[in-house]
């Protein structure tokens, strides 16, 4: 018997070993899970599929972490030509905890995953994705082959596929981040930001409240949120975890409500519940609808730079990695029904932000300095724009001991490079879609 996950349509299909070949070719699988009993798993790679050095990789990692294993080649009589394959069975494998991690493919989700996949090889690690236009496995594509990560492609939307889903794997832990993320998207369809982050929320609410329900211990719905539920700062004062509650874009309206969803599960279920609002990220693979990677990418194509207004909005930055972290350690060490602010402890202005940019893009590109700065364009602002947002991030430094770890300046480098080392990335992301999108958006 095995459990086959295709890499190429991220379905699952089961089936006897003596299918696997026809199995194996129809569906250019990456990778084959074959499950005798709990305890016995095989991993078989389709090196067809990898390039020699990724295979040996994920051996030497499979060997590193997981003691009593060794490699077979029982199924490679199944096999003629050219086709490899590598079977790997681990006689010791015994996950200690199994996490879902919902939007997993996406910008913050991915580096949320990676961390997990790598720091807890005895966790198991199902990452949830409907590959929306911000969900991109190839964000991922480093740690696919990692013996404890899953992925599953599926909609939170779907509420008898998430019932389903977590009767069979029995979750004991759930990072949800899946989420419509965009402002100005919620701006002309609001409706798709209450059917993903509201009653997307209250499904997995449900999924879990009823799995959990005879017995809570040990077990967390980790519920990823923005700063943005608290509504606008004027020039003073910080959001803490107290700020009442008062947004003002669907987006954050959507946020805050599933925010106090999940409140709510905790006081009338009993749920056991954490929540982070987190100020704005940046980092390797954001969409590039968001201003950083938007504007590093037009940028690179000498496109104009649309600051909405008159650019004196101000927001507050944090490298997504850093942010990843947090979640890490609010995870394991955060107070349940607790909720914790992280913050970057750096404001900026977006026009000031916008130059800073535009400063090192030149340099980076060879470019004269002020050469970017030219392509800045002041466009028709942004309805209901909130003027400021700004974290006190006290609460998660003084009580678990977190900070961010670079500076803005280290980590808009690292941004920066990326953004340049990828360029596939780039145009691959923002091909089809992404060009009727930003049609629409920018037309003024
Ligand atoms: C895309 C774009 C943005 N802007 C301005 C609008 C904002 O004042 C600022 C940042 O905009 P962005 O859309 O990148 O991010 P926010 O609207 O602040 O929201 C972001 O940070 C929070 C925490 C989340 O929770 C959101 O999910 C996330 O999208 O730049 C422009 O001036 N021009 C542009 O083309």
């Amino acid at each position: 018997m095995y459990i086959l996950y295709s890499e190429k349509d991220g379905n699952k299909y089961t089936g006897y070993s003596q299918d696997l070949p026809s199995r194996f070719k129809a569906h250019q699988l990456g990778r084959v899970v074959s499950t005798r009993n709990r305890r016995l798993l095989k991993l078989i790679y389709f090196e067809g599929c990898l390039s020699q050095q990724d295979a040996i990789r994920r051996e030497k990692y499979l060997k590193t972490h997981y003691g009593k294993m060794f490699l077979g080649n029982r199924l490679k009589s199944y096999f003629t030509g050219q086709e490899k394959v590598t079977l790997m069975t681990m006689n010791s494998l015994n996950y200690k905890k199994s996490i879902l991690i919902t939007g997993g493919a996406g910008f913050i989700g991915s580096h949320v995953v990676r961390l997990f996949v790598e720091k807890y090889p005895n966790y198991s690690i199902f990452n949830l994705d409907a590959l929306t236009y911000a969900g991109n496995l190839e964000n991922l594509k480093d740690i696919e082959g990692s013996p404890n990560y899953n992925f599953i492609k599926g909609d939170i939307n779907d509420a008898s596929f998430i019932s389903a889903l977590f009767q069979k794997h029995r979750f004991d832990g759930v990072i949800h981040l899946a989420a419509e993320s965009h402002v100005d998207r919620s701006i002309k369809d609001p409706l798709a930001f209450v059917r993903t982050n509201i009653l997307g929320t209250v499904n997995l609410l449900n999924a879990a409240k009823e799995i959990w329900k005879d017995d809570f211990k040990n077990k967390l719905f980790y519920h990823v949120s923005t700063d943005e539920v608290y509504g606008t700062l004027g020039e003073t004062g910080l959001f803490t975890e107290t700020t009442a509650y008062d947004p003002n874009s669907p987006y954050s309206a959507s946020k805050a409500s599933s925010d106090h969803f999940v409140r709510a599960y905790g006081e009338t279920y009993e749920l056991p519940y954490v929540i982070t609002n987190c100020s704005n990220n940046y980092g390797q693979n954001q969409f590039p609808e968001k201003l950083i990677p938007l504007f590093i990418n037009n940028i690179i194509n000498n496109k104009a730079l649309p600051v909405y207004g008159d650019g004196n909005y101000t927001r507050d930055w944090l490298y997504v990695k850093d942010h990843a972290k947090a979640i890490d350690l609010v995870f394991h060490k955060g107070k349940t029904k607790e909720t914790y602010n992280i913050g970057g402890f750096n404001e900026w202005k977006n026009i000031d932000l916008v130059k800073e940019l535009c400063a090192q893009m030149d340099e980076r590109l060879g470019r004269s300095p002020g050469t970017s700065e030219k392509l800045i364009t002041y466009v028709k602002d942004r309805p209901g724009h909130d003027l400021r947002y700004a974290i006190d991030a006290s609460k998660i430094n003084k009580e678990l001991g977190w900070k961010p770890s670079v500076t803005f300046e280290e980590g808009l480098n690292i941004t920066i490079d990326w953004y340049l080392d990828n360029e596939a990335w780039l145009d691959h992301v923002t091909s089809g879609a992404y060009r009727e999108y930003y049609g629409k958006q920018y037309k003024r």
